[in-house]
């Protein structure tokens, strides 16, 4: 029985899993955190892989590991392979201006214009979270470390990096050795979705040079071997391992609630949304992946139980007891500013207060309710894509709620697929590289529950799309 192992290096967390690489049968599994934050150093991820892999039992009998990450992370190393400054995560907004600037100065000052050139060169239309963003407020902000960046990668590159042995002191040869896959390097903003080619004149014009990067490999290369022998696949961005990790295929939308909310679908064509609500990103199996992607999903939830000072358990049960519509409460969840819509500085708000509606379960219910319907409208703006959605996949910490199950049901009008509790990035991962190992992905069965769509009598959605609508 061969081993595989799949790691989930996500904003609040590294999860790992160890599977039988033929049937997919869980053997063990390990977690550690991440600490909080929009800026971390990329050590802090490295000490907690290295604690989940020892929770899970290491990975002396493994015989091949592949990394799903969070996306978009600016790692930026320096000629040696050390690392230049802590990492901007894909939830830092700081670089919101230099997104708005790259897309005026692309359309010479015409903001619609500048638009449509990035949704046709990148497939997706800058805003904060992307690495190119990042590096543009490097370049204004910090210019000596910009200068001093060699080699610039992601979360999950540089991990894998570090599997292969390498890290600070490398030099040269090791920042060679940097792999990526399509379905991050699709992320970062300097990489073309369509062609599958890097846009070095964008990363000259932008950060003012054009550092190494890392090679861009197909969805069952090898990156190389760990000291001690395993092999390395190429990794994924974690929306793509989940993609993976759950078997989605063309047709199939995937709606994950983490710290991030995000709405996918598999597809045989690569978007190019100049609205900016689509990110045109690449899958890991060699299709594509448009997705929207939200800032305020479960850390809405974890704020609201914290407010009303109950665990996430009490919070959900409070918010399954109160009714749809939650009395008329309405929020809008924009609690760290807003990516999708592009809103960096927008704060949350809460409508429709009155004595007899400001209650904790109706508070809980209109957190759920406010999330799921921002994810509602990330599911529009896909359809209006021309995605098909034959059902929703729904993934993620918060997918293990039971109340966020009946809303999504309630809200979506499309029938949903609920994975039994899990971790799907890290399945994905484990699936790539078992895929690695025996050259093709395996078919591993899925336990999930279906739920038939549901009816939103209540009006939620619309009254939701009426007071988000007071951003614009
Ligand atoms: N039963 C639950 N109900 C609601 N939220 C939950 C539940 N279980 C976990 N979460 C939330 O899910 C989040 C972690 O999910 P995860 O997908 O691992 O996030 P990330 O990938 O962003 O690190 C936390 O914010 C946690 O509070
Ligand atoms: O920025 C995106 C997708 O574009 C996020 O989905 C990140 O990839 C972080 O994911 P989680 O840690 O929330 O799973």
């Amino acid at each position: 029985m061969a081993l595989v192992a799949g790691i989930d290096s996500s904003t609040q967390s590294c999860k790992v899993v160890i599977r039988d690489a033929d049937t997919g049968a869980l053997v063990r599994q390990g977690r550690a955190s991440h600490p909080d934050g929009t800026e971390v150093h990329p050590d802090h991820w490295w000490t907690a892989l290295q604690e989940a892999v020892a929770a899970a039992g290491g990975l002396d009998d493994v015989a091949a590991v592949s990394v799903g990450g969070q996306q978009h992370g600016m790692v930026c190393l320096d000629s040696e392979g050390g690392v230049v400054r802590p990492a901007l995560l894909w939830n830092d907004t700081r670089s919101a201006g230099a997104a708005a600037d790259l897309i005026k100065e692309a359309g010479d000052g015409d903001a619609a214009a500048g638009a449509r050139y990035w949704a046709q060169a990148t497939g997706t239309v800058p805003v904060a979270s992307l690495t190119l963003t990042k590096l543009h407020w490097l370049a204004a902000n910090e210019p000596e470390n910009a200068a001093r960046i060699a080699a610039v990668c992601l979360p999950h590159d540089w991990l894998s990096w570090r599997l292969l042995g390498y890290g600070e002191g490398s030099g040269q040869e090791g920042l060679a050795a940097l792999r990526t896959d399509r379905s991050d390097a699709s992320g970062t903003g300097y990489f073309s979705t369509a062609t599958g080619e890097y846009l070095p004149e964008v990363l000259k014009s932008s950060l003012g040079h054009v550092p190494l990067l890392p090679k861009v490999l197909g969805p069952l290369d090898v990156a190389g071997k760990t000291p001690a022998g395993a092999l390395v696949a190429p990794g994924a961005g974690d929306n793509a391992a989940a993609g993976l990790g759950v078997g989605a295929g063309l047709g199939d939308v995937v709606m994950s609630l983490g710290t991030s909310g995000t709405v996918f679908a598999v597809s045989a064509t690569p978007a190019a949304d100049a609205s900016g609500l689509v990110a045109g990103f690449a899958d890991a199996a060699g299709h594509y992946l448009p997705l929207v992607c939200t800032l305020n999903a479960t850390r809405v939830f974890d704020a609201t139980a914290a407010l009303l000072d109950v665990s996430i358990g009490e919070f959900n049960d409070l918010a399954l007891s109160a009714e749809s519509g939650a009395g008329g409460l309405t929020l809008v969840p924009y609690f760290d500013g807003e990516r999708t819509p592009n809103l960096p500085d927008a704060t949350g708000s809460l409508h429709g207060i009155t004595r007899a509606n400001y209650t904790p379960a109706n508070l809980a219910r209109a957190a759920v309710e406010g999330v799921v319907c921002s994810l509602a409208d990330g599911l529009a703006a896909l359809q209006a894509q021309g995605v098909e959605a034959r059902r929703i996949i729904l993934v993620g910490g918060g997918a293990q709620s039971a109340a966020v199950q009946e809303v999504a049901a309630q809200l979506l009008g499309i029938n949903i697929t609920v994975p039994r509790p899990g971790e799907y990035v890290a399945d994905g991962a484990a699936r790539q590289a078992a895929g690695v190992l025996t050259g093709h992905f395996p078919q591993w069965a899925l336990d999930a529950v279906d739920l038939p769509a549901g009816k939103d009598d209540a009006g939620v959605l619309a009254r939701y799309r009426r007071y988000a609508s007071l951003y614009a």
